[in-house]
């Protein structure tokens, strides 16, 4: 019978490759740095972006990232707590439809790539966002 890995074999041996797939998911953004850096790029690519331009262009950036920061941490379990408004308050008024929804996703999607963050991490928390469109998306 084949011993499986744990975390007590691992120490054992040191030198023995972890699969990084076992870290937990806040691990793989590298951790609140990390965050802030993903945010930084996709910040750039929202403003870069034609679709998603126009409602943040005139927008506090420098906030939406901060919040972006600590609200995508608590969704990665890590210690971080999210004290800026619930998505329905945040967006309301804002003719938010299916295709700017779209836009941000993917221009988020091309920030992770950057960061080299692993697909499967990236859709973790891209499964955690896609449901919040009910509260975002208020065009038809
Ligand atoms: C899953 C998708 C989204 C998430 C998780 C998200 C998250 C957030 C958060 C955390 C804030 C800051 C709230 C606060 O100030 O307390 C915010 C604000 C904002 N969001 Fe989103 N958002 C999403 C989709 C969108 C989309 C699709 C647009 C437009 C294309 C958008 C435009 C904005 C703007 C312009 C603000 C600033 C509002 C203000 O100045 O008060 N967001 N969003």
């Amino acid at each position: 019978q084949n011993a499986m890995p744990s975390a007590a074999n691992a120490d054992a041996y040191p030198s023995a490759p972890r699969d990084p797939a076992l870290k937990p998911v806040f691990d793989q953004f590298g951790g609140k740095p990390g965050l802030i850096a993903l945010m930084n790029d996709f910040m750039d690519n929202l403003v870069a972006d034609p679709v998603t331009r126009p409602y943040f262009e005139n927008a506090d950036r420098n906030h939406i990232k901060a919040e972006l920061v600590d609200q995508f941490c608590v969704i990665l379990d890590g210690p971080c707590t999210y004290t800026g408004k619930d998505m329905a308050s945040a967006h309301r008024g804002m003719d938010v439809d299916r295709a700017a929804f779209n836009a941000l996703v993917q221009d988020l999607q091309t920030a992770m790539n950057k960061h080299d963050i692993p697909f499967r991490a990236q859709n973790k928390l891209l499964a955690k966002l896609a449901p919040m469109h009910r509260q975002i998306v208020t065009k038809p």
